[in-house]
């Protein structure tokens, strides 16, 4: 695996803090090379602190999509890296220049060390495939020295911290319930136990409560396993309770990073404000509903 020697950087951005990053996104652009190219994503930088949850929010279209593909190195042409660095700082010391990574090392990086949780479970999952042999299949590929129990062991463990029945492992994806293919998508994202988790729009198609329990299990394992999240939502709100800080995409650009508090009680980006604005609901009371647990009722 590519390495480089420079030390794990501090996150002195949008928290204030001086906290290890597990990830340091430097200046990177992203084109779409068509007939006249896009540039989505511009000069974007961002750190992340191991165990964190970093918010991605911005009107449809902004490049959220795009800068979470390009940190995972998932983009495909006609989108291209035109500039910028991607670091990943390994909980073994090692930092990973992560756009020099090439086949197998880039294959290990994936799921290993960093992992996605698509929108809409249902294209992720192999639908001609039962879930057990989709999370055989992902262990024997990155752990060949697990034996058959152990890995049988590990999928049942990964699948009753998400929530699910570990009889439904002979399922196939079309016979669960779409919560239940979501949770089952996150389980895959969480087999290998990586250092932080890319979920875009993760539960967007889902019914609200639904929705609501499955943010809740993600906060628990968050900080049950301390990963770090990027978090991709149109959903304002549904960010400022869960997220520790927020980057605000506009037209490619993050042109606000703060903590989600500050994001709430003071922007200072004219977008921001309107995009505060724009959700009726942020008029009232924040709610602590998804981090504390509390049920609304109870908390009225
Ligand atoms: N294959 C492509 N070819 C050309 N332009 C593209 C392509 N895919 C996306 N774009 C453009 O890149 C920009 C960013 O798109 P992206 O999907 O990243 O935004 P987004 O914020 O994730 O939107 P959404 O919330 O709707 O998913 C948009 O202007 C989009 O039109």
């Amino acid at each position: 695996m590519t390495t480089l020697t420079t030390p794990p950087v501090s996150d002195t951005r949008g928290g204030g803090s001086r906290r290890p990053a597990v990830l340091t996104v430097e200046n990177l652009s992203v084109v779409y090379e068509v007939e006249r190219p896009v540039t989505a994503v511009k000069n974007a930088s961002l750190t992340l602190a191991p165990g964190e949850i970093l918010g991605l929010a911005g009107e449809s279209g902004c490049g959220k999509t795009t800068l979470a593909y390009a940190i995972n190195r998932l983009h495909r042409p006609p989108a291209r890296i035109a500039e910028g660095s991607i670091t990943f700082h390994d909980r073994s010391g090692d930092d990973i220049d992560v756009l020099a990574l090439e086949n197998d090392e880039l294959r290990r990086f994936r799921w290993d060390k960093l992992s996605m949780v698509f929108q809409g479970a249902m294209n992720a999952l192999n639908p001609v495939t039962t879930v057990k042999a989709q999370l055989d299949d992902t262990l024997r590929t990155h752990r060949p020295g697990m034996s058959r129990a152990e890995r049988r062991q590990r999928s049942e463990d990964v699948l009753r911290r998400v929530g699910v029945d570990p009889a439904r492992m002979r399922s196939y994806p079309h016979e669960l319930s779409g919560g239940m293919r979501q949770r089952v998508m996150i389980a895959m994202a969480m087999l290998l136990e990586p250092q932080l988790m890319v979920m875009d729009e993760p539960t967007t198609a889902l019914d609200v409560v639904v929705q609501r329990d499955i943010l809740r299990e993600i906060v628990r394992l968050k900080d049950e396993l301390s990963f770090a999240v990027i978090f991709i939502t149109h959903d304002l709100p549904l960010l400022l309770e869960i997220s520790d800080r927020i980057a605000v995409m506009l037209a490619g650009e993050i042109v606000e990073l703060a903590p989600s508090d500050q994001i709430y009680r003071a922007p200072t980006h004219d977008y921001t404000k309107k995009l505060l604005g724009s959700f009726p609901s942020l008029s009232g009371a924040r709610g602590a509903f998804i981090r504390s647990g509390v049920d609304e009722e109870e908390a009225r």
